[in-house]
């Protein structure tokens, strides 16, 4: 194909959905929008220069199930991992991104690896071959095979959800000091799921409506963590997950307060963007991370496209 293959994920997301969706993401197409606030810890500024780590920053958040499909069920196993896109609205008029998910490490090392999978999953939906394509291709890549293996328990709600940056950037504070490191957002209440026979009763839109409810009553907060690389961890390689031990740093708690009108349509007009970046946070060389913007504007483009 003479396609980029950032446009061939894009078109085979679209496939597997049973799209095109007109006027939806191709991937995490089904989500919702809150907004809310981000108050840095004192020591996020030893991290970072970053404006927000500096000062409290309104937030706009978007919550997620995987998958192309508009409806899909949210305890349905296919919408899984869950997203979670923050954009920190900088005084400025700027803006930068964090953009997340439910588990804690990736299921290809680079956007051929990714396409690969993908294909192999669309390819086995019309294969009677043993093993079938996607049998094979977990066969061959130890990494798809264990992120697909992960248990991806329904949570309560989002807001019992932790989510993990998988890929690394690059931090630097006022002093020039450099760190990698990989964020963590974790709910301040504790994650919690549900068991395996409540989530096969949960109302299709229980978490979507819930989190709106939740944060208009309780409020909703969490914990934003900065998973920190010691000498010798692979900082370009999203199916790398690093060791627990390492240290983790309290960069600030984010709190969200607040619904956004008629999310449905002000999330068309959004494409939140990993390397939608500020002063004091650059971009690893992970392959997949430098992918995703050219794959995100491809579906960003044909959601607006009349
Ligand atoms: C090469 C790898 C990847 C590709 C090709 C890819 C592809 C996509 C596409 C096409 C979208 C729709 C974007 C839009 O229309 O605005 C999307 C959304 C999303 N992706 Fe990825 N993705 C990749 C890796 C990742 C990784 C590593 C993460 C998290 C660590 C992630 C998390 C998300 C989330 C949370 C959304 C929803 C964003 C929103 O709410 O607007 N993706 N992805």
């Amino acid at each position: 194909e003479d396609k980029p293959v950032t446009e061939q994920v894009v078109d085979t997301l679209t496939t597997l959905s049973g799209g095109p969706h007109a006027g939806y993401r191709a991937n995490h197409a089904k989500g919702i929008m809150v907004e809310g606030s981000f108050t840095p810890s004192a020591q996020a500024a030893s991290i970072s220069q970053a404006v927000h780590f500096q000062k409290p920053t309104p937030v706009l958040v978007r919550f997620s199930d995987a998958t192309g499909v508009p409806n899909i069920p949210d305890a349905n196993g296919n919408a899984f991992p869950k997203g979670i896109a923050i954009r920190f609205q900088l005084p400025d008029g700027t803006a930068t991104d964090i953009v997340s998910i439910s588990v804690n490490g990736f299921p290809a090392a680079t956007p051929e690896d990714f396409l690969g999978l993908l294909n192999a999953v669309r390819d086995s939906q019309a294969s009677t071959a043993k093993p079938s394509p996607v049998e094979q291709f977990l066969g061959t890549h130890p990494a798809a095979l264990k992120f697909v293996s992960t248990p991806k328990p329904a949570p309560e709600s989002f807001a019992t959800q932790p989510f993990f940056g998988v890929n690394a950037f690059q931090f630097s504070n006022a002093g020039g000091k450099k760190v990698y490191g990989r964020y963590q957002i974790v709910p301040v209440s504790g994650a919690r799921y549900l068991t395996q026979q409540a989530a096969d009763k949960a109302a299709p839109d229980y978490l979507m409506k819930e989190i709106v409810e939740r944060v208009q009553t309780k409020g909703v907060q969490y914990k934003l963590l900065l998973q920190l690389a010691e000498q010798g961890d692979d900082v370009n390689n999203a199916t790398v997950v690093w060791p627990d031990s390492r240290q983790l740093v309290e960069l600030g708690t984010l709190t969200l307060n607040k619904a956004v009108a008629d999310s449905q349509t002000a999330e068309k007009p959004i494409m939140f963007n990993p390397l939608q970046l500020t002063e004091g946070i650059a971009p690893s060389q992970d392959p997949i991370l430098l992918a995703r913007p050219a794959a995100y504007a491809v579906s960003f483009g044909r959601r607006l496209a009349k």
